[in-house]
C-alpha cells in the first residue's frame, strides 16, 4: 500500500567551540578586533585580560595570516580590515549542514570545530496497492474455509517467520517444587546436607526392620503398604541384618527386644517405601561404616522425596505424597534440643508458637507430634512427627554408643496446601494439576535457578 525507503546521509554539525565561533568569530579575528587601529597597539597582558583564552589560541593564526605583528612589547594591526573566513565557513555549515569544499570540512574537523553525524530518515509514498480502506487478511487456513471452499478466494497474509510469537508457558515452578525449594534452602542455611533418596522401591528391611518396626506391626499390613509383586523380594540383605535380627529377637544395649522369631524372608519383601525414614536408616548405616575407625563427627542431613501408602484417596489423602525429613546426630542431644530445633526450623518458615504432644513411633523414644495453630481453621493442626532414635535402631546400624540422633518428618503437601490456599490435595498431582493455577499464582514464578546441591558422600549400593 505504501512504499517507503530509508535515507541515510551524513550531516555536519558544530561542536560547542564551533557554535561559539559562529557567534563571536574565530579566535584570530577576535584578536584582530581587540587591537585598536593605528600604531598604538595593545600589550599581550591587556589582550589576555580582554579576550581570555582566545587571546592565546588566536595569536598564532593572526600572525600566520599577517593580520598582526609585534612592535616592541605591543601587538599592532598590519592590515586595515580582515575577512573572518573561519566564521563564514562555520556559518555556512551551520546553515547547510555541509560545505562544498571537502578540504574545508577536513580542516574544521581537525580543529574540532565541526563533527560528522549520520542521519536516518524515511521517505514514503503511495504504493501500487494504495487504498484508504484496509481489508482484513486471513492468517490461518481453517477447517471451515476448506469445507466451504472459501479458501480459493480468501486473501492470506504472508507468514512472518521473524515474528517473536506468543510468550511460551515456561518459567513456573509447581507449588510443591516451590515449597520444596524453600525447605531445601532452610536446610542448607542451617548447615544440612541432602541425603540420596535413590529408590522408591526398598526392602522391608530398610523400610521396617532396620527401624526396629516389629514384623507383625500393623503398618506392614497390605492395607497400609504397597508390596511389590515382581520381583517380590530383595536378593540379599546387608551384613547388619544379623545385628538387626538379634535386637528384634533377644534385644541388647539395655533393651529386651520384641522376643519374636525374626524372619529373613519377611525382611526381604520389597515395598514402595512408606516413609523417608527408610533412607535415613540406610544413610546412618553407611555413614557409620565409612567413618570407622575414625572418631565420630556430628551430622545434619535431610531428604525431601516421594513416599507411598495404601490409603483410600480423599480430599486430603493420596496414595503417594512427599516427606520432608531431617536428622541431627551429635553427642549431647536431648528432648530440649529437639524442641528448640523445631522452633527455629519452623520459625524460618514463619510458623511460630508450636505445641508438642507425646506420641509413639517404634523407632523413636521419646516421640512428639508437632502442632501449629492454624488461624484459618481455628484449630491446632498437626504439622510433623519427631523423636530421638532408639538405641535399638542406632546400635545395630553401627552408630557409636553415646551418639544420639534426633529426627523429624512432615509432609510437603500440607504446608503447600496451606500456603497456596488449595483445599483438595488432588489439585497438586498427576493429570489433575491445574496449570492455570500454577501460572496465575505469582508465588510460583521462577526467580532463580534451583539451588539443589549434590550429595557429598558416596554410598555403596545394596
Ligand atoms: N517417619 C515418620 C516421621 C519421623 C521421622 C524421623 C523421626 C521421627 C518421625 C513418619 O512417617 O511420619
Amino acid at each position: 500500500m505504501v512504499e517507503f525507503s530509508a535515507i541515510e546521509k551524513d550531516e555536519w554539525v558544530l561542536t560547542p567551540e564551533g557554535t561559539e565561533i559562529a557567534k563571536l568569530g574565530s579566535h584570530e579575528a577576535r584578536v584582530f578586533d581587540a587591537i585598536p587601529e593605528g600604531s598604538e597597539g595593545i600589550s599581550i597582558s591587556d589582550l589576555a585580560a580582554k579576550l581570555g583564552p582566545s587571546a592565546k589560541i588566536g595569536q598564532g593564526k593572526a600572525f600566520q595570516n599577517k593580520w598582526v605583528s609585534k612592535q616592541g612589547d605591543k601587538l599592532v594591526r598590519m592590515v586595515p580590515s580582515i575577512t573572518d573566513t573561519t566564521k563564514i565557513q562555520i556559518l555556512e555549515i551551520q546553515k547547510n549542514k555541509t560545505h562544498e569544499d571537502p578540504s574545508v570540512l577536513k580542516d574544521l574537523k581537525r580543529r574540532k570545530l565541526i563533527d560528522k553525524v549520520k542521519v536516518l530518515s524515511y521517505s514514503a509514498k503511495k504504493g501500487v496497492n494504495f487504498s484508504t480502506v484496509i481489508e482484513k487478511q486471513e492468517t490461518d487456513l481453517t477447517v471451515e474455509m476448506l469445507q466451504s471452499g472459501s479458501w480459493k478466494t480468501e486473501k492470506f497474509k504472508e507468514y512472518n517467520f521473524d515474528a517473536a510469537g506468543l510468550p511460551t508457558k515456561g518459567g513456573y515452578l509447581h507449588p510443591l517444587l516451590k515449597v520444596r525449594e524453600e525447605f531445601q534452602q532452610i536446610f542448607f542455611d542451617m548447615g544440612f546436607e541432602e541425603m540420596p533418596t535413590y529408590h522408591y522401591v526398598d526392602s522391608s528391611f530398610w523400610n521396617f526392620d532396620a527401624l526396629f518396626i516389629p514384623q507383625q506391626h500393623p503398618a506392614r499390613d497390605l492395607q497400609d503398604t504397597f508390596f511389590i509383586k515382581d520381583p517380590a523380594k530383595a536378593e540379599e540383605l546387608p551384613e547388619c541384618y544379623k545385628a538387626v535380627q538379634k535386637i528384634h529377637e533377644s534385644g541388647g544395649f539395655g533393651s529386651i527386644g520384641y522376643r519374636h522369631k525374626w524372619s529373613y524372608e519377611e525382611a526381604q519383601k520389597l515395598v514402595l517405601r512408606t516413609h523417608t525414614t527408610a533412607v535415613t536408616g540406610y544413610v546412618l548405616y553407611h555413614l557409620a561404616q565409612k567413618l570407622k575407625p575414625n572418631p565420630f563427627k556430628p551430622i545434619k542431613m535431610f531428604s525431601i522425596d516421594r513416599v507411598f501408602r495404601n490409603e483410600s484417596v480423599d480430599a486430603t489423602h493420596l496414595a503417594e505424597f512427599h516427606q520432608v525429613e531431617g536428622i541431627i546426630a551429635d553427642k549431647d542431644i536431648n528432648l530440649g534440643s529437639l524442641i528448640s530445633f523445631m522452633d527455629t526450623f519452623f520459625g524460618k518458615m514463619g510458623i511460630k508458637n508450636l505445641q508438642f504432644k507425646p506420641t509413639y513411633n517404634p523407632y523413636t523414644e521419646p516421640s512428639m507430634e508437632i502442632f501449629s495453630w492454624h488461624e484459618g481453621f481455628g484449630k491446632w493442626v498437626e504439622i510433623g512427627n519427631s523423636g530421638l532414635f532408639r538405641p535399638e535402631l542406632l546400635r545395630p546400624l553401627g552408630v557409636d554408643p553415646g551418639v544420639r540422633v534426633m529426627g523429624f518428618g512432615l509432609s510437603l503437601e500440607r504446608p503447600t496446601m496451606i500456603k497456596y490456599g488449595i483445599d483438595n490435595i488432588r489439585a497438586l498431582v498427576g493429570h489433575k494439576v491445574d496449570l492455570n493455577m500454577v501460572e496465575r499464582n505469582p508465588m510460583c514464578r521462577l526467580e532463580k535457578e534451583s539451588s539443589s546441591r549434590a550429595f557429598q558422600h558416596d554410598f555403596v549400593e545394596d
